[in-house]
């Protein structure tokens, strides 16, 4: 969708670079905003987000590239032109004057009066049109000196809203937000946008973005590192790439999006691992595993189980049963496929829910432990593997349900470092 007539990009951020003195803060950027689009600018701190967006404003000057505002670069633009077609919501959210909160927003329609207009009858409708749907209304005649942070955050998004432009420019808007007033800030946006504006917001939660947008550009280290929708773009790679973390990318189950939770980097040696297990339980340990980087595999579970759908979620295969069916000597023989293409086999709970079914005669109390590291995690035998699967593994680690973040990892690290002399496979596999 264009932006007018003329086909141009509402916004459009060419090869852009910015140094401040030595100091290279974006390079080679490229941006695009449509009309009806919503775009999200995602990336850790320092990435140059704020960078970019002052570039659109045209409140930084670039050492190269072009900034285009409907197919106009922006230099040629006066400040009053430049704010018709762009308002923004800035991060810093401090001003410099003790104004009454409505004179602030009526401070959006600067670009549109003339040099000695007062404020018509159109520019009263469109403040008090912004103030209402940023929910300021209450405190219109407080100071802005004597508001929350919240609350000039929203005074802000009012002032921008005023401004009437066909494009906004939103700074990290939900920073300062309750949950309430970020979804309904977010909410207001994505409206505006579907009724044909556009809007480029810089945002850290993740989640967010993907909730709401329907670009979403991942910046790292001053370039753009993935551009596209949320879906595919917030990918586990994508996000361990720029951001230096690790990663679980699920689905959010009320909004259908991409929720991503991020782990601190434990640096492990990436390891071939089968979980054997089912429920949430299991679905923790197989998303922290494939977050560390480490291949996961899982089975058998029954379809639809917690930990099948992390599985997926973690592009990882998985071997399901029909719920309530039973495991089949084909699936038995697919997952013990899996395992023994693993390092270790990861049994969590050391429990299994087919031991009955497997007619499993096995005695919790004939532990043959191997010995344990500081993680205190079982290393055995396959003795515990009653449903014949981790035992085609070479090594095998019984993982409590409620096991500790970080004992996992070290269990998995020692396990594969130090072998575990384990029963001869075979020795217990099911009939
Ligand atoms: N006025 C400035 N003078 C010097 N360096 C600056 C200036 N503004 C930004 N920088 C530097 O440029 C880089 C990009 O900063 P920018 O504010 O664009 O990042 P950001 O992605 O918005 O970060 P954050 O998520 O922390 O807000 C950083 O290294 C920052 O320190």
């Amino acid at each position: 969708m264009s932006a007018d007539d003329t086909g141009d990009p509402l916004i459009a951020v060419r090869d852009l670079d910015v140094a401040f003195g030595d100091l290279e803060a974006v390079s080679g950027v490229d941006v695009t905003l449509e009309s009806g689009s919503f775009v999200g600018l995602v990336g850790p701190n320092g990435a140059g987000k704020t960078t970019v967006l002052r570039a659109i404003k045209g409140t930084v000057d670039p050492d190269g590239g072009t900034v285009r505002l409907d197919g106009d670069p922006i230099d040629g633009l006066s400040a009053r032109e430049v704010g018709r077609r762009v308002a923004s919501v800035p991060q810093d959210t401090g001003l410099a004057f003790d104004f009454r909160v409505r004179h602030v927003v009526e401070m959006g329609r600067t670009p549109h009066l003339g040099r000695f207009d007062g404020h018509g009858p159109e520019d009263v409708a469109a403040v008090d049109e912004a103030m209402a749907a940023a929910g300021v209304e209450r405190f219109a005649d407080r100071s802005i000196a004597e508001v929350s942070g919240g609350e000039r955050q929203r005074v802000l998004l009012a002032r921008a809203l005023a401004q009437g432009t066909p494009a906004l420019v939103l700074d990290e808007p939900t920073a300062s937000l309750d949950v309430n007033h970020a979804v309904t800030t977010m909410d207001l946006v994505r409206d505006l946008v579907d009724d044909g504006r556009a809007a480029i917001a810089a945002i850290h939660d993740l989640d967010m973005a993907a909730r709401y947008c329907d670009r979403v550009v991942v910046l790292a280290h001053g370039g753009v590192h993935a551009d596209g929708p949320p879906a595919e773009v917030l990918d586990a790679g994508a996000v361990r790439g720029a951001f230096d973390a690790e990663p679980f990318v699920g689905r959010n189950p009320a909004t259908g999006t991409p929720a991503v939770t991020a782990f601190p980097r434990s640096d492990a040696d990436l390891r071939r691992l089968h979980v054997v297990g089912t429920g949430p339980d299991a679905a923790r340990v197989v998303a922290r595993l494939a977050a560390a980087g480490h291949e996961v595999s899982l089975g058998v579970v029954p379809e639809g189980d917690a930990a099948a759908v992390a599985a997926t979620d973690a592009d990882a295969p998985v071997v399901t049963v029909p719920p309530f069916a039973g495991v089949d000597a084909a699936s038995r023989a697919a997952a013990r496929e899996l395992a023994a293409e693993a390092d270790v086999a990861l049994v969590v709970d050391g429990r299994d829910d087919d031991r009955d079914r497997d007619g499993g005669d096995h005695d919790e109390t004939g532990r043959d432990s191997h010995g344990s590291g500081s993680h205190g995690l079982d290393s055995h035998g396959p003795e515990h593997d009653v449903s014949g699967v981790a035992s085609a593994a070479e090594r095998v680690v019984e993982v409590p349900a409620d096991v500790d973040e970080d004992d996992l990892l070290e269990a998995v690290a020692d396990a594969s470092t130090n072998p575990i002399e384990a029963e001869p496979t075979g020795s217990t596999e099911p009939t």
